[in-house]
């Protein structure tokens, strides 16, 4: 596996752009098997793990994807199996997506119980509860769901427990195509939910209300292949702006979206940054003390949970206590180990985290326990003394696109240590080299002889 090295000490400086938001292209990505006729073509889709993961699923589906320079296009028109594979659905969250989509077009699907973040037991209930009510009959064996629905689902009333974004998603794209209207209550308002909804309605389904706590769902006939640029990501632009706050620097971030930031916003304002934004991004500049304060994460519009651990990584370097409470996720402190391993005291009670600030941060050897506990670490190494090593860098290598790149271009003293085996294959790479280059010379040629012959023919005759 390979590590991210992270010397302390510099201001990050500079601009820095943030890619389309990995929890918007996921769900948009399992909407594209709804299009029965058609191409999809997605913009501003991020380089990660998990865009690739899903991919690879809706593959196995028989959807024809090509990604290539942050352009997937995608063809679902025939679709050749309802099986989502458990070893791609097993590594994330998100491909349990796959399966509203699934029972709207094919009226069956199998799938397994999906993995993602160890951040809580994160049950799919409200998904299920959502899909029995329009129809579906769903069965367990093996490891994995089964669902069926006799003929096509029918739009149903259905009212969230939780305000769950997953179900929220899952339930809208299976009321897509269903008979008659869908009714979402107490639905998750998140902006990656309005994402999926605008794609959906250009595909041309009938949406209305995504964003707000009731969202209805008029079924049509079909969805059609469409273009759309994803939404930029809030939560690595967040990110960004606790590295630019902690290293007390001054950055730009190209591409954030103020109004998704709000909550971020408001609890660094109230710690004593400067938050800047116009209609391109937001500028974050620390020169001064930072001062403590209270998080509490909560459902959009609410302070983001996956911004939690970043958030703490910034309260650490503040003057006083701060009191973090974790309401979304009930197993989501991993990182006040890891914390601890770089000098940070920290008290976990229940769903609180009681943060020491003014730590005096030390470089230490630390793991990346989840996707933001990583990028929370990578943070806390910013202003560290010495040199700090995080391990299980695929974690973030999940949700950040190049962070190494990006942040050493804002000036920080970061590089990515490759596994031996990843030094293994590269060697292995350049050796082949030789041969192929041979392979090419020889290729072109034979094509420029070919081209001489074909040029010089007309002549001859
Ligand atoms: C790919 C993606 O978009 N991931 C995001 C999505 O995850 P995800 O969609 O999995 O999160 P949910 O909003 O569903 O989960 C929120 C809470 O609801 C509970 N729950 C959820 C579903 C269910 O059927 N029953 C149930 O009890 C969960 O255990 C959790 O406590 O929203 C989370 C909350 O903002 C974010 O942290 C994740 O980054
Ligand atoms: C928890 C996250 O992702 P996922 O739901 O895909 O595990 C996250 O993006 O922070």
């Amino acid at each position: 596996m390979s590590k991210i090295i992270v010397r302390g000490g510099r201001p990050l400086k500079g601009t820095v752009r943030v890619h389309g938001a990995k929890n918007s292209v996921l769900p948009i990505l399992a909407a594209s098997l709804l299009a029965e006729e058609g191409v999809s073509v997605i913009h501003d889709v991020p380089a990660l793990d998990d865009v690739t993961n899903i991919i690879q699923v809706l593959a196995a589906l028989g959807v024809r994807a090509k990604h290539d320079d942050g352009t997937v296009r995608l063809n679902a028109g025939r679709l050749t199996s309802y099986d989502a594979p458990y070893e791609l659905v097993r590594k994330m969250r998100a491909s349990f997506l796959v399966m509203g989509p699934l029972l709207a077009r094919l009226g069956k699907v199998r799938i397994s119980l999906p993995g993602g973040c160890a951040i809580g037991t994160r049950p799919i209930d409200q998904h299920l509860k959502g899909f029995e009510a329009m129809g579906a009959e769903i069965g367990f064996g093996q490891g994995a769901i089964e669902a069926r629905v006799n003929g096509k689902l029918r739009g149903a009333k259905i009212y969230l427990d939780v305000a769950s974004v997953g179900a929220t998603e899952n339930i809208m794209m299976a009321a897509a195509t269903a008979v008659g209207t869908t009714t979402i209550e107490n639905a998750a308002k998140e902006p990656e939910i309005v994402d999926l909804a605008n794609f959906l309605n250009a595909m041309g389904g009938k949406v209305r209300g995504a964003g707000t706590g009731v969202i209805r769902i008029e079924g049509v006939e079909r969805l059609t292949g469409i273009e759309h640029v994803v939404i930029p990501d809030r939560v690595e632009a967040g990110t960004y702006m606790v590295a630019a706050a902690i290293s007390g620097g001054d950055v730009y971030i190209e591409g954030a979206i103020r109004d998704h930031l709000g909550p971020v916003i408001a609890k660094m304002e109230e710690m004593g940054v400067t938050v800047e934004h116009d209609e391109n991004g937001i500028r974050v500049i620390a020169n001064k003390p930072l001062r403590a304060v209270d998080v509490k994460t909560l459902p959009y519009p609410g302070f983001p949970t996956d911004m939690q651990a970043q958030m703490m990584a910034l309260l650490l370097v503040a003057e006083g206590t701060s009191i973090v409470t974790e309401t979304v996720f009930e197993n989501r402190f991993m990182h006040v180990d890891e914390f601890a391993k770089m000098g940070a005291e920290i008290k976990v009670d229940g769903r609180t985290a009681i943060v020491a600030g003014n730590a005096k941060l030390a470089g230490a050897q630390v793991c990346a326990t989840d996707l933001r506990a990583g990028a929370a670490l990578i943070c806390a190494a910013l202003v560290a003394d010495g040199a700090t090593e995080v391990d299980g860098v695929h974690h973030i290598d999940r949700g950040y696109v190049d962070i190494v790149g990006k942040l050493a271009a804002l000036g920080a003293d970061v590089y990515r240590a490759p596994s031996p085996e990843e030094v293994l294959a590269e060697a292995e790479e350049l050796s082949r080299r030789p041969a192929k280059l041979m392979e090419v010379i020889e290729e072109e040629r034979s094509a420029a002889a070919e081209g001489a012959r074909v040029r010089v023919q007309p002549t001859l005759a």
